[in-house]
């Protein structure tokens, strides 16, 4: 047993399938809460976990629960870009306004970094936690009754109390969960993404600024794409990333190689300063090409009985405008494992119950928001951003950001499990 601390034990005994953020994250909040769990990971290595990705953010909202995980939010302040701020500039070159984010210090630590090296942090806290992470573990099926739920993994069935999936976009336990296979639909989108060393640009005089001033963090609007560009730990990393229109075929993958001659065919006549990033990736850098799928918010998280549920990016996939994937994929982990806690080990079909009705309906008002930034960038009336260039800011809204999941939870669970029951007394 690990010394960190741990409510007393429930004897809830949990199975959580994929260890992304959302998986991993609800697997530290099962323990600190008290259930056992058993973390199935298709993934053979951790290397193949992080070697893909670069940046991803964490809001107020989902970093504050990093916080109560001892030593990571240290380790990811060492690694996190250093910026209060996003300068938004015209897609021609001009610049149109800085939009700040040091009011919202009060709100909880704001995390920007690596997917991969905020991962292993996390992943390194599980394993210091002595979790059970077991990986090679591709699940292949789910089933449930009333009494408990499992998994069929290398041809085997694994019981428990409750099972969470948390496979990400292509989840198999959609299936049990909703009835049928759902398809993902092409967004219509698409995300080119690229990571590589400051020193590469320190010399190029065009675009040098933006690695040898610290950190940095600036976002090109123009008609139908956005251009982000950043710099971590003193300008010695640098990234960038720009949505635009796709041409609907989907390959929902991390992995699918881009080219820079294609990208520089998308800023064709956008400001030097953009199109020099893009000449400027070096050959060996990572530079991918991301579909975004589409899905309909699904009308449940969670199985007929009640001990299967969808969790992260299985339940909801984010726009990158959201900027909540994550943080929403470690708020689902808060709230289950607490609602588990309140139940106890008799009522677990309760607490998942009361699990879907305090998550569904903030998290599709959290995903719409990524919608209306993106349409608001896309189709920028420049004429009226002259005159109110706050038009353009990304939408900070307190009850989405200054939140705490869990204290949440902890206040309304009773009131929300005494509604269920009432209704299901009337049935
Ligand atoms: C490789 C990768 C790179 C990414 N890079 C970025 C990025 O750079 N920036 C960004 O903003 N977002 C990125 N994302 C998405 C981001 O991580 C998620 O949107 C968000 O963090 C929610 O995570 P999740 O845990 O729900 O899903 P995911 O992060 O997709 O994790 C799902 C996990 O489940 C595992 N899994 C899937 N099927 C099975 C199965 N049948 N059995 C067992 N395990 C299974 C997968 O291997 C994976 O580890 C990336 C996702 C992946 C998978």
């Amino acid at each position: 047993m690990s010394h960190f601390p741990r409510s007393p034990p429930s004897g809830i005994k949990v199975i959580i399938v994929g260890a992304g953020f959302a998986g991993i994250a609800a697997a530290i909040e099962c323990d600190r809460k008290g259930h056992s769990v058993t973390l199935l990971e298709k993934a053979s290595s951790i290397e193949e976990i992080t070697r893909f990705g670069d940046i991803i953010s964490f809001d107020p909202n989902g970093a504050r629960h990093f916080e109560r995980w001892p030593g990571v939010i240290e380790a990811m302040y060492k690694v996190a870009r250093k910026t209060s701020w996003l300068d938004l500039y015209h897609w021609k070159g001009e610049f149109v306004t800085r939009q700040s984010f040091a009011d919202e210090k009060s709100w909880g630590p704001r995390i920007n970094g690596h997917r991969g090296e905020l991962y292993d942090i996390i992943y390194q806290h599980a394993k210091a936690r002595e979790l059970d992470i077991q990986l090679s573990q591709r699940v292949t099926d789910y089933f449930e009754d009333d009494e408990k739920a499992g998994v069929v993994v290398n041809g085997e069935r694994m019981e428990a109390d409750v099972v969470i999936a948390a496979e990400g976009v292509r989840s198999r336990g959609r299936k049990i969960v909703l009835g049928f296979d759902d398809k993902p639909k092409s967004s219509g989108y698409a995300v080119y993404r690229c990571w590589f060393h400051g020193n590469t640009i320190k010399d190029n005089a065009l675009i040098r600024h933006l690695v040898v001033n610290g950190d940095t963090h600036s976002g090109f609007i123009g008609p139908d794409l956005h251009f982000l560009v950043s710099s971590l730990k003193n300008g010695k990393e640098f990234n960038w990333v720009f949505t635009h229109v796709d041409d609907g075929n989907i390959e929902e993958s991390w992995q699918f190689p881009g080219k820079v001659s294609d990208c520089l065919k998308y800023v064709e006549g956008w400001a030097p300063v953009v199109q020099e990033i893009v000449r400027s990736t070096p050959r060996d850098a990572r530079l991918i090409d991301h579909k975004l799928v589409f899905r309909d918010p699904l009308p449940t998280f969670i199985s007929p009985h009640a001990r299967i549920v969808l969790i992260g990016d299985a339940a909801h996939p984010f726009l990158p405008t959201s900027i909540q994937g994550a943080s929403q994929s470690i708020e689902d982990g808060v709230v289950l494992a607490s609602c588990l806690e309140l139940a106890g080990k008799k009522h677990v079909q309760l607490a998942v119950k009361a699990h879907e009705k305090i998550r569904y309906e903030r998290v599709h008002k959290a995903q719409a928001m990524g919608v209306k930034t993106r349409e608001r960038w896309h189709k920028a009336n420049w004429d009226e951003i002259k005159k109110a260039p706050e038009a353009i800011h990304l939408t900070r809204e307190p009850w989405l950001l200054n939140f705490d999941a869990e204290k949440d939870c902890y206040e309304r669970y009773e009131d929300v499990a005494k509604g269920i029951e009432g209704q299901r007394a009337k049935l």
